[in-house]
C-alpha cells in the first residue's frame, strides 16, 4: 500500500512552497514533468519509518529553469545528509569501541581477580573513560546544531553530570581512586553505552534490530536510578576529603572567615543530581513511549 506523507502548501504570485512532513528523509526522488510533480522518499512520517510518495497536478506546466533549480538544491542536500551520516557513524563507532573495551575489561578482571578488581578500576580504566566522556561533549553540539533529533538539555545534563563525577570527584582526589564505587559507576555507565551506540549506528542506515531497540529503550529503567545512586555515593564519600584537603575551597577575606569549603557545592550538586535524574527519566520515558507507539502503529 502506498503511504502519503503530510504535505503543506503555501503560495505566492508565481511561487509554490511545499513542506513534506518527513524526518531523516533518504533516497529522495522529486521530478516535475509538465504540470505534474512526483515525490518519493524513505523517512519517518505519520506511519513511522516507511516509504512515502505523492504526486500533485498543477494548473499550468512548471517553467523548465525552475525544474533545474530544484534538482541542484536537492543534490546539495543529499551531499550534506551523507556527510552527516558518515560523521555520526564514525562518532558512534568510536564510542562503542571505547565503552566495549571498558565493559569487557572490567568483566574479565572481575572474573579473574574477584573482589580485588573493584579497588583498581580507576587505574586500569580511567584513561579510556576520560577519553570517551570528553568526546561525549560532542553530543551536546550534535543536539544543538540539529544533527540528531534530541533535546539539548537532557544531553547537557547527562554529559556535564558524568564529567563532573569523573573529572572533579574521581579525577582530582587520589583518595577516591581506590574506592569500589568507581567500579559501580563505570560499569553502569558502560552497560548502557554498549547498547546505545550500536543502536545509533544502525539508525544511521535506517536499519534496526528489534532486540537492540528494546534493550536501548528498556535498560535505562533499572540502570539510570542505580547509576545516579552510585554517583551520589561517590559524591558523599568525597565530601569529607574535600573538607580535609580544602581542595577547590574559596578563600575569604581574613575578617569574614577562612574559606568556603567545596563541600557546599557538592551538597548543591546532590540536589541537582536528583533533579537531573527526574528530568532525564521523564525524557527517556517519553522517548520509549514514542518509539514503541510508532512501532505498534506500524504493525497495525
Ligand atoms: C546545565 C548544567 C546542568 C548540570 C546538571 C547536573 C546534574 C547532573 C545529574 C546527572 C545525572 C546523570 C546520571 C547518569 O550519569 C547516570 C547514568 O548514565 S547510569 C547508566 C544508564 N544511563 C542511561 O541509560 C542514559 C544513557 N544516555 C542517554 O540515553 C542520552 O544521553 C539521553 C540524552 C539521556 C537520551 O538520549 P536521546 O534524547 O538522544 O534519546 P534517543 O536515543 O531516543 O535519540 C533520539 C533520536 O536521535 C537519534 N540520535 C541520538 N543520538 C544519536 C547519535 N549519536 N547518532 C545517530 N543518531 C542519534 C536517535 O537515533 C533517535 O532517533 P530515532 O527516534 O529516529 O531513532
Amino acid at each position: 500500500m502506498t503511504l502519503t506523507p503530510l504535505v503543506y502548501w503555501a503560495q505566492r504570485h508565481e511561487e509554490i512552497y511545499l513542506r513534506v512532513e518527513l524526518t531523516d528523509a533518504q533516497n529522495i526522488a522529486v521530478c516535475v514533468q509538465e504540470n505534474i510533480l512526483r515525490f518519493r522518499a524513505q523517512g519517518h512520517g505519520a506511519k513511522g519509518q516507511n516509504e512515502y510518495e505523492f504526486s500533485l497536478e498543477f494548473f499550468l506546466p512548471v517553467k523548465p529553469e525552475e525544474r533545474r533549480r530544484l534538482k541542484a538544491s536537492r543534490h546539495k542536500e543529499e551531499g550534506f545528509v551523507s556527510l552527516k551520516t558518515g560523521y555520526l557513524f564514525v562518532y558512534n563507532l568510536v564510542q562503542f569501541l571505547g565503552f566495549s573495551w571498558i565493559f569487557v575489561n572490567m568483566t574479565v578482571r572481575l572474573f579473574i581477580f574477584g573482589k580485588d578488581s573493584l579497588y583498581d578500576t580507576f587505574h586500569t580504566i580511567s584513561d579510556v573513560m576520560f577519553f570517551c566522556q570528553l568526546l561525549a561533549a560532542v553530543e551536546v553540539l550534535n543536539a544543538a546544531f540539529g544533527f540528531v533529533k534530541t533535546g539539548v538539555f537532557p544531553t547537557l545534563i547527562q554529559v556535564s553530570g558524568r564529567n563532573f563525577i569523573i573529572f572533579v570527584v574521581f579525577g582530582s582526589l587520589e583518595e577516591m581512586h581506590r574506592q569500589p564505587v568507581v567500579f559501580f559507576v563505570f560499569y553502569l555507565w558502560s552497560a548502557i553505552e554498549i547498547v546505545r551506540y550500536p543502536y545509533y549506528m544502525l539508525g544511521c542506515f535506517n536499519t534496526e534490530w528489534k532486540t537492540l531497540t528494546w534493550l536501548r529503550y528498556t535498560m535505562w529503567i533499572p540502570l539510570y536510578p542505580l547509576g545516579v545512586l552510585a554517583e551520589a555515593v561517590a559524591v558523599i564519600q568525597s565530601i569529607h576529603i574535600f573538607d580535609e584537603t580544602k581542595l577547590f575551597s574559596i578563600p575569604l577575606p581574613k575578617n569574614i572567615g577562612t574559606s568556603i569549603s567545596f563541600s557546599y557545592i557538592l551538597h548543591i550538586y546532590l540536589v541537582l543530581m536528583f533533579l537531573g535524574l527526574f528530568i532525564n527519566v521523564r525524557h527517556l520515558y517519553k522517548q520509549r513511549k514514542r518509539r514503541f507507539r510508532t512501532k505498534k502503529r506500524k504493525a497495525n
